[in-house]
């Protein structure tokens, strides 16, 4: 049996655009994340691959990717689990801050550290910081203790139960499952589904809005490599995600 699993991170976000650190602020699509949205339910619609239920984060650009996405794959009606698990890593005091004046003032080695390092997390933000999310009601009475900063270690941490709990028992029981998140926090999936080692993850930059395929064995391991659905659109992808903060 090989279970089919879709990753699929947000198109280009308003924040992206403008090269703001984002984490869990709720900014939405921007024109050219739009179209990216659209482009990835055309490519899933092309690879013949059908989700059959949908995972996304609690924050609008990834609910707005899977739906523009689906809608153009035909598939809007399948069933949806959101969950903040799966939601970006929060970037703590870093969260509405230009990345090209952060690495401009702070160099970059601890510029690096902050966005790549697999458990040095930024600074804490504060609870009546203008960006926090302490007080927004999507996260009143969530599972977990809503955080004020996290590294890529903490993701892992917060996001891999999820995984055991729901997202394996639908790839189990035969379901195509997309999953539409972020950057950050599908770094941390894909290093649990790769076994990427923690030095190497600081390589790993996700595309906006480019499927994603793992084909996985009944142990979750993949039998090869995933792909990208459009290498060429991914790699050009990655590395502009890479060159974030350079002017
Ligand atoms: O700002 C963020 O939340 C993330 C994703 O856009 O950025 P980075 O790639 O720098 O981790």
């Amino acid at each position: 049996m090989t279970y089919t699993l879709i990753l699929l991170r947000h198109g280009n976000s308003d924040w992206n655009q403008k090269n703001l650190f984002t984490g869990w602020v709720d900014v939405r699509l921007s024109d050219q994340g739009v179209d990216e949205a659209n482009r990835a339910g055309e490519l899933l619609a092309a690879s013949g691959l059908k989700p059959e239920i949908l995972y996304t984060s609690l924050l609008t650009r990834a609910i707005q990717t899977a739906n523009l996405a689906l809608e153009v794959a035909d598939r809007l009606w399948i069933p949806v689990k959101r969950t903040w698990r799966l939601n970006e890593r929060h970037y703590g005091a870093l969260q509405g801050l230009d990345k090209a004046e952060t690495l401009e003032k702070y160099g970059q080695e601890k510029f690096m550290e902050w966005r790549r390092s697999f458990d040095v997390p930024p600074p804490v933000l504060d609870d009546d910081a203008e960006y926090s999310q302490v007080h927004d009601e999507r996260y009143i009475g969530i599972d977990g203790e809503i955080p004020r900063t996290e590294s890529l270690a903490l993701v892992i941490d917060r996001m891999l139960p999820y995984w055991e709990s729901d997202i394996t028992v639908d790839l189990k029981a035969g379901k195509t499952v997309l999953v539409t998140a972020h950057g950050n926090s599908l770094r941390a999936l894909i290093k649990h589904l790769d076994g990427i080692s923690d030095a190497d993850i600081s390589e790993l930059n996700v595309p906006t809005g480019i499927p994603l395929v793992y084909e996985l064995d009944e142990n979750f391991v993949p039998i090869k490599p995933a792909y990208y659905l459009d290498p060429e659109a991914a790699a050009a992808g990655a590395a502009a995600v890479a060159n974030q903060g350079k002017k």
